[in-house]
């Protein structure tokens, strides 16, 4: 009945909404505390179910991937001994997120309670890890290694001849991984100008990137080597014949990897298996062997970084007056700068140049 055509008494009985509130009526405050209670559990709930298994009974220790043999089957070091361990299947709905849910180099849990079917059961969190993207307009991140610590970039004196732009090349790439670069000229045996090595050599050596000379056929550098190789994972990567699997086998003859004149194959040939291994070193640390490496270049998308990772420039960048400076031609650069200054040699400004337009 509307409003208007009620009786007063009517009117007094049903009072009208008046906007004011009264007597609402609160929960105490222990059913509160219950219901939050509730909230809180379901939501640690959640976050354990997607840490840990549902399993009963789990006995987990810590190991570290080596090899990856197939899909879901890894060989996993726990406490210096090489175990074999599938893939927990709670872990493997993550699949869709990445192309590979473990790595090798990947720190795990391993489940061993049952002797005979070792699982593993989580992922710690990774320090590092070396990337390259698949081909297409979908680019899926491929996972080569992780916590690998540094990249051997390895060039030759002679055979094939020294270029500092593969070097700068490279200490871009590294540095774009977020790695720690070793610079090594190896077949320092065929040196004959000692003046011309230094030339080529003094830049690097000031802006602070290790740079070893070695030769596999006199030792030079070699225990050098050797000790900036202990207790780390490193991998090695350098143009073809510049003697990686020489200086590998020279540090560690129990290997005895093929190299050119032992094997006259094609690089197909040469690494059977597309997946990556770590190898430990007998003098501590571990040898990344992977094909992958070779994979891993530069892209357009790398572009942009380049005016802030080539060798030199990341302490300088920050001084230019635009944030995004390339460095060509722009106002207040101070790359352009130290190059008028002599602090950047022109050869490697010029290296630079080339190699920003190359991409
Ligand atoms: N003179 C000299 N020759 C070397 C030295 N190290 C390697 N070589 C030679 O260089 C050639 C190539 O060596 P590898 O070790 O196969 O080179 P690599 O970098 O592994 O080559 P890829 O497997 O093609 O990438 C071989 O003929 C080696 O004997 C060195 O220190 N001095
Ligand atoms: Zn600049």
């Amino acid at each position: 009945m509307p409003w208007r055509e009620m009786k007063q008494k009517d009117k007094k009985k049903t009072k009208r909404w008046t906007g004011k509130i009264k007597n609402v009526h609160l929960p105490d405050i222990e059913i509160l505390d219950e219901i939050k209670e509730k909230a809180e559990f379901k939501a640690s709930r959640i976050s354990t179910k997607a840490n840990q298994s549902y399993k009963e009974g789990l006995k987990l220790v810590q190991g570290r991937i080596m090899e990856i043999k197939s899909n879901y089957r890894y060989i996993v070091e726990i406490n210096g001994e090489l175990v074999t361990a599938k893939m927990s299947g709670r872990l493997k709905q993550f699949l869709y997120q990445s192309h590979t849910i473990a790595a090798v180099g990947d720190f795990v849990a391993v489940d061993v309670a049952n002797n005979s079917d070792k699982r593993i059961e989580k992922i710690l969190p990774r320090r590092s890890a070396l990337i390259r993207y698949g081909k297409g307009s979908f680019q899926k991140e491929i996972i080569l290694a992780a916590n690998i610590d540094q990249v051997i970039i390895t060039s030759s004196w002679r055979k094939p001849r020294f270029k500092a732009g593969l070097i700068d090349r490279y200490l871009c790439i590294v540095a774009i991984q977020n790695l720690k670069p070793i610079i090594v000229i190896n077949k320092i045996d065929l040196l004959e100008d000692e003046q011309e090595l230094k030339e080529q050599t003094a830049y690097y050596e000031a802006m602070g990137y290790p740079l070893i000379c070695t030769s596999v056929v006199n030792g030079t550098g070699m225990q050098e080597l050797k000790e900036l190789l202990k207790n780390k994972d490193s991998v090695f990567t350098g143009h073809s014949g510049t003697g990686k699997t020489s200086l590998i086998n020279y540090l560690e003859p129990s290997l005895n990897l093929p190299t050119a004149e032992v094997s006259d194959r094609n690089e197909k040939g040469k690494h059977t298996t597309s997946q990556s291994i770590l190898i430990p070193w007998s003098f501590g640390g571990h040898l990344l062997d992977t094909p992958g490496i070779k994979t891993i270049t530069l892209h357009r998308e790398d572009k942009e970084h380049i005016p802030k990772v080539f060798p030199g420039f990341e302490r300088l960048y920050s001084k230019c007056k635009f944030s995004d400076c390339r460095h060509i031609n722009e106002d207040g650069c101070a790359v352009l700068e130290a190059m008028e200054e002599g602090i950047i040699p022109y050869e490697r400004y010029d290296s630079y140049q080339y190699l920003y337009a190359s991409l």
